[in-house]
């Protein structure tokens, strides 16, 4: 695994050798994580890969098999949920719906015996905050899916914990409220400077909200790293292809020697990093992102030209995506929203190997 260095370097929460198995299913496999103070971690990986599986061991909702949890230097591997100094946000909001948004707010707090003079000063701060004064006396069913959602993280907010974790928060909202409370959550990151783990599968939270992104598969990590870095510097195969739509090209053929040569033709990567050891030589996949593409006259200046059919045009107003055919590969590109195109039309593109990434198709790891 390519792993950046931690952003911060006093950690908040460590995770040694964690193991964990339902029945004979071992659903996290030796996962090591260090989450600096105030960071912001996202877990993005497809359904099943385990990521709401580690949230709920961090959180104490689920007993680890074998590993250790260390919160602000505290092992926590064994505590109650309640002890961990975490406040966590589900999808589904889990409001007591008999409560009002105040009731909701301050539950915890009455119950964990704090004075009600520091409880009504705390639910009005996560109030303000979250812009939910005016919904303090209402009942959970009066309220939409973005105000309950913000009521939920208020319910997080008032514990006054150091350790936000999220499970999907915004998975049950539509697209445009999904947009607005994700720049909510960011700005309150950036007020409360809290260390936030969030879980999600949708790769735009991901890329917009983290400070670093772990990517999940099978139980594993497979790359820890800044948006930046996954998305141009993907460590294997299949991080290139979850993050970016459309997703990366590939060109399948072979490098030799720094050289990689394909049905499209020979690509001068000459004077790139890429294959530099021997052993790297042999089949590969040369990837190339839609956007690190030129197009037509623009092209010409391009150290790697290829002629191409136009296939399938979608205009996105922006900018318009088509899906063109060098030979045998299917390639995505992007053009200016006002380029016109139509299915069947010759097109010039070009790329220099300087964007691109090659992948052993062995290893699928990159070279
Ligand atoms: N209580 C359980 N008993 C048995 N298997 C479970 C249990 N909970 C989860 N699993 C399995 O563990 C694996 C990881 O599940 P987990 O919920 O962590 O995935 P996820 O990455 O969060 O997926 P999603 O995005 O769909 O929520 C899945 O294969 C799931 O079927």
């Amino acid at each position: 695994m390519k792993q950046a260095k931690p952003v911060h370097q006093d950690p908040s929460i460590e995770i040694k050798n964690l193991h964990l198995s339902f029945g004979s299913v071992e659903v996290l496999k030796d996962l090591n994580l260090e989450i600096g103070k105030g960071e912001f971690l996202v877990l993005l990986g497809s359904s099943g890969c385990g990521k709401s599986t580690l949230l709920n061991c961090i959180a104490g909702l689920l007993d680890v098999t074998d590993g250790q949890i260390h919160i602000g230097g505290r092992n926590v591997t064994w505590e109650e949920p309640s002890d961990r100094g975490i406040g966590m946000v589900f999808q589904s909001y889990a409001l007591y719906p008999q409560m009002s948004v105040e009731g909701n707010l301050s539950f915890g707090l009455r119950n964990a015996g704090v004075p009600k003079a520091e409880i009504a000063e705390r639910v009005a701060r996560a109030a303000k905050t979250l812009q939910i004064e005016p919904l303090l006396k209402r009942k959970p069913a009066a309220l939409s899916g973005g105000q309950r959602q913000r009521v939920a993280i208020g319910r997080a907010l008032v514990r006054d914990v150091d350790v936000f974790l999220f499970d999907e928060p915004l998975s049950n909202l539509d697209a445009k409220l999904r947009a607005d409370l994700r720049v909510e959550i960011k700005q309150l990151h950036q007020t409360l400077d809290n260390t936030m783990i969030y879980v999600t599968h949708d790769q735009i939270e991901a890329m917009t909200l983290a400070d670093r992104i772990a990517i999940m598969k099978g139980g594993k990590i497979l790359q820890l790293a800044t948006p930046n870095e996954i998305y141009s510097r993907p460590a294997n195969k299949y991080v290139a292809e979850f993050i970016g739509s459309p997703t990366m090209n590939f060109f399948s053929g072979d490098l030799s020697k720094g050289s990689f040569t394909c049905s499209a033709g020979d690509f001068s990567t000459a004077g790139y990093e890429f294959g530099t050891s021997s052993a790297d030589n042999g089949a590969a996949w040369f990837g190339i992102r839609p956007e690190h593409i030129q197009c037509g006259e623009e092209a010409s200046l391009s150290p790697i030209k290829l002629e191409s059919k136009v296939q399938l045009v979608e205009p996105l107003g922006s900018d318009t995506l088509a899906r063109v055919l060098v030979g045998e590969h299917q390639i995505w590109v992007r053009l200016d929203g006002q380029a016109e195109l139509r299915t069947g039309d010759p097109l010039t593109i070009g790329f220099s190997a300087a964007l691109a990434n090659i992948f052993s198709k062995t290893t699928e790891e990159r070279l």
